[in-house]
């Protein structure tokens, strides 16, 4: 569980009890038998966006299909009970199963594909599903009446027991979202929607959770279309799998709120008694008055409130409950010391990492050609050249983000190249990107608890390992503060704590000083320079080269993918070939004075 997740599950679970509890009493009172139907089909269709809500909310890879796993639960459980006479009770469980089956095997293919084009492909499923079903002569599936023994079959006269029965898969739907939201799980997730990229450099394997959670997901939706299958009676293409069902999941989730589970629950309990009520009172002068309630409600939501109703009502609330412009007070005097450098790093001696023959080229352009050059354990190795001259191209060929070419790269004798991006990380290298992506709306332990995930490390140790770094960087007064309020220097150093939290033994930094003015700049170097005090190897792609002098023991010249000269920082800037290549005539005119 992630810190603080605990009294916040109590507090939440408190608020849902209370709701479900309201809400059975509105429909005990309800007697006409419309309205009880829709008080059954609202948390139904809450389930659904729920498990919508799961899968693209947290990871953010929309999908237009998942009324295939709600028709293959729905078809499951009316085959079972037709075919084999088995009890729903025991066909809603195995629906959960076909639907996690199915999500498993519709990921597998799907996940190589990205953004609109996933989106689009999942479309394609239950369409395929709805022909088949049409094909094998299942166009309309009847549940047989089993009224004498209402209990074993699942067929009650009162409506009302199928909303209790409703709402307990409603709760049960919602306790799953909300331990999943809470834990490793759902940070891992929200982690992967950020930046696949940084994600995986921050030792997530992206392609495993993002499986678990279609396959929750799945089974989630699953179950959810087998109950439906006993509330209607009967199973259609039309009604499970039809693009109507795969809409409701998307709508009502975008509406309500994406990636929180309150989200999936008021955009059902708003838009689903509006459609209903509006179908009873209009649909025979309207056909498909629902159909125009979703697309009106997505325009609606998209021009006032694009991230759903949740967050824009939890925003202004936030606003208005801290009217100032950052939750960080300005005064640079307030932060606290990074660890006390030592003047010089520990010479160790020994060579952490020995880069051989690297080479990456695309197409025609050798982006990085024949590179070597090696790091001591425990010195900065700056990394300088002009732009496009290879310098982040070598970076993602040594941590696996593009395969390389040729070459080897062997840290503490361990051969790195040819290895998947987690598996660099989880080796014990750690990498920022020239882009820091944070989780807005929470807090900067969180933000920072993912490269402690990521390293696989244990939910605790995880904690005091984030909690570590977090220290290391000078961001302690910020612990709990949401990443959203940091300036540009503090969400540096809360990405170089992401980073230090897997507890690397060698740092990647692209470009972590960018954009950073001078005092920034300088307590960005102080908190490296007490890394290498603490005995941290660090290589550091850098443009600043007053930064660069003050904190690298050796500097490595990068242009047109080749090394150009590698040594001590001032022997470097005084070679001409180097001023002539990148730090250009003001430089020597500087130099010569
Ligand atoms: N994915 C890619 N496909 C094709 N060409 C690429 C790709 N990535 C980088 N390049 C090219 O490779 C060369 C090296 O780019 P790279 O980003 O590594 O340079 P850099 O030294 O990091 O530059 P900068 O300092 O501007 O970040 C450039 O010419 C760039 O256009």
């Amino acid at each position: 569980m992630r810190p603080g997740a605990t009294p916040r599950l109590r507090r939440h679970g408190m608020i849902l009890a209370g709701l479900l509890v309201a809400y059975l009493a509105i429909s005990a009172v309800v007697t006409n038998s419309y309205y009880q139907l829709m008080l059954t089909l609202v948390p139904i269709w809450a389930v659904l966006g729920l498990s919508w809500n799961v899968f693209s909310g947290y990871v953010g890879l929309t999908s237009f299909g998942h009324a295939a796993f709600f028709g293959l639960g729905a078809y499951t459980v009316a085959l079972l009970l037709t075919m084999l006479n088995l009890t729903p009770w025991i066909g809603i469980p195995l629906a959960a199963v076909v639907g996690a089956a199915a999500a498993l095997l519709i990921g597998l293919p799907t996940f190589r594909l990205r953004g609109h084009y996933f989106a689009l492909a999942m479309l394609a499923y239950p369409l395929l599903m709805s022909y088949l079903a049409q094909y094998l002569g299942y166009n309309e599936v009847s549940l047989p009446m089993r009224r004498d023994e209402p209990v074993t079959w699942m067929q009650f006269t009162d409506p009302r027991v199928y909303t209790v029965l409703a709402v307990g898969l409603l709760a049960l739907a919602m306790a799953i979202s909300m331990v999943v939201e809470n834990s490793r799980f759902g940070l891992s997730l929200m982690a992967i929607r950020q930046n696949e990229l940084a994600a995986e450099a921050a030792g997530l394997n992206v392609r495993q959770w993002k499986m678990r959670a279609l396959m929750l997901s799945g089974g989630m939706a699953g179950a959810a279309g087998g109950f439906y299958a006993c509330v209607l009676l009967v199973v259609t293409p039309e009604a499970v799998l039809g693009m109507l069902v795969s809409a409701q999941a998307l709508v009502v989730a975008l509406f309500g709120g994406v990636g929180t589970y309150w989200g999936p629950l008021i955009g059902a309990a708003i838009l689903i008694p509006l459609s209903e009520t509006l179908h009873a009172e209009l649909g025979e002068i309207i056909p498909g008055i629902q159909g125009v309630v979703y697309g009106a409600a997505i325009i609606l939501i998209m021009l006032l409130a694009p991230e759903g109703l949740y967050w824009s009502i939890r925003d202004r609330w936030a606003r208005q409950a801290a009217p100032r412009p950052s939750p960080v007070p300005e005064a640079p005097a307030r932060v606290p010391a990074a660890p006390a450098a030592r003047p010089s790093p520990p010479p160790s001696g020994k060579t952490l990492l020995e880069v051989r023959g690297l080479s990456k080229s695309f197409g025609g352009l050798r982006a990085v050609d024949d590179v070597s050059f090696s790091v001591v354990q425990g010195s900065i190795l700056g990394i300088i050249g002009p732009n496009g001259a290879g310098k982040t191209t070598m970076f993602n060929a040594l941590n696996g983000v593009l395969p390389a070419d040729r070459g080897e790269a062997r840290m503490d004798g361990e051969e790195i190249i040819g290895r998947k991006l987690f598996e660099i990380c989880r080796m014990g290298v750690g990498r920022t990107f020239q882009v820091v992506r944070s989780f807005p709306r929470l807090p900067l332990l969180d933000n920072v608890l993912v490269g402690a995930y990521g390293a696989g490390l244990p939910d605790e140790e995880a904690v005091t390992a984030a909690r570590e770094a977090i220290t290391r960087t000078g961001l302690t007064h910020l612990t709990d503060a949401p990443a959203g309020g940091l300036t540009s220097k503090e969400l540096r150093l809360m990405e170089l704590a992401r980073a230090l939290a897997g507890r690397p033994r060698l740092l990647l930094l692209d470009e972590t000083l960018a954009g950073l003015g001078r005092d920034e700049c300088d307590a960005v170097l102080d908190v490296l320079k007490g890394l290498r005090a603490e005995g941290m190897t660090t290589i550091i792609i850098e443009h600043t080269m007053h930064a660069m002098l003050r904190i690298a023991d050796e500097l490595l010249v990068i242009d047109h993918g080749r090394v150009l000269a590698q040594g001590h920082p001032r022997e470097v800037v005084e070679d001409r070939k180097v001023i002539e290549a990148y730090l250009g005539r003001k430089w020597l005119a500087r130099c010569s004075k």
